[in-house]
């Protein structure tokens, strides 16, 4: 059987002022799957969401969700669609529990609002009014409204921004369940261990179009349909040495060290990276360096690209 798509956006144009950010994107999210949309600041990914949740009109192109139009059939798409919006969106002078408890009301079968409090930590500030709470705080209680109605698509744009770590995961399992309940997960993240632990769809969008997309594997195989499998992909496959530092080192004079092959990077004062052929006498070399130097590495990660490497041979590294 051939299910329709959750998500269908096809064509999505808007501008701002004559000004065009969103550029003919298309998009696709398929209900028991997490699609995670990823691109620089200002890529236009709030701006597409926002236009499947029928919070703006495209300019052109097409927009579906659950086979509907998100601004013409948004009655009939309210109860079945939970929002989780990046400034929260919620009333500022009502208490965190109280508003969890109304908007469950709303709902013909919502979820047990005790068992979502306690699972995602609001207790510890029910009665805090919404003005009060911390920015993370905010973002759960926000998690939980979007959720509370047992939707079945759910737009979450930068669920854990702000969040510590342990509400970062208690997010992630309550994504990966609504996921395994069938629901269509599409979230908006700057963290790609985020998208690489929970998208099993990966779009990566660059002023206002999709320059890549798929699973992460095929992400970090190069495919994708990025350019050429992106700069990092040329050369064949390429293997990153990370190594993290005690203190601050300064990578010029380790080029020198190495084979001329290999790419060295200053990622932060204590953070350099080597890229490409790395092989046992790079390790022993790199080491050997920071010994010359008395410098401890205090983490050594050997490994393939990361998404987020990806994510930058697709979209540079300049500041947007
Ligand atoms: N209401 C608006 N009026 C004018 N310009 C806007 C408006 N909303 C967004 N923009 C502009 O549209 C562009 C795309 O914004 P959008 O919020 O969609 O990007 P984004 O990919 O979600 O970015 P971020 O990662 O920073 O959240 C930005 O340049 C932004 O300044």
């Amino acid at each position: 059987m051939v299910h329709s798509p959750a998500v269908e956006v096809r064509g999505l144009v808007k501008s701002y002022d004559g000004r065009t950010v969103v550029d003919g994107l298309d998009l696709t999210a398929q209900a028991g799957s997490v699609t995670a949309v990823l691109g620089p600041n200002g890529a236009g990914k709030t701006t597409t969401v926002e236009c499947c949740e029928g919070l703006r009109s495209p300019d052109a192109g097409r927009v579906r969700v659950l086979g509907l139009d998100p601004v013409a059939d948004a009655a009939a798409l309210r109860p079945r669609v939970g929002v989780m919006l990046q400034d929260g969106g919620l009333p500022s002078g009502v208490r965190a529990r109280e508003m969890l408890d109304h908007v469950a009301r709303m709902y013909a079968h919502p979820l047990g609002t005790d068992a979502l409090a306690a699972r995602l930590g609001l207790d510890a500030f029910a009665r805090t009014t919404v003005r009060r709470l911390s920015g993370g705080q905010r973002q759960r209680l926000a998690l939980a409204v979007a959720v509370v109605g047992r939707p079945r698509v759910v737009f979450l744009d930068e669920p854990s921004a702000g969040m510590d770590p342990q509400a970062r995961l208690a997010v992630w399992e309550l994504v990966r369940e609504l996921r395994d309940e069938g629901v269509a997960v599409i979230l908006t993240t700057h963290v790609m261990e985020e998208a690489e632990d929970l998208a099993d769809h990966v779009v990566v969008v660059d002023h206002g179009r999709v320059i890549a997309q798929g699973t992460v594997a095929d992400l970090l195989a190069g495919g994708g349909g990025g350019p050429a499998g992106g700069a990092g992909a040329a050369g064949g496959p390429r293997v990153t040495l990370v190594v993290r530092t005690e203190r601050a080192v300064d990578v010029a004079d380790l080029r020198g060290a190495l084979d001329d092959a290999l790419a060295v990077e200053q990622r932060s004062a204590t953070t350099l990276a080597v890229t490409g052929a790395v092989g046992p006498r790079t390790l022993a070399d790199v080491t050997a360096w920071l010994a010359a130097r008395d410098v401890l590495a205090t983490r050594l990660d050997l490994g393939r690209r990361t998404l987020e490497d990806v994510f930058l041979d697709l979209t540079g590294r300049s500041l947007r």
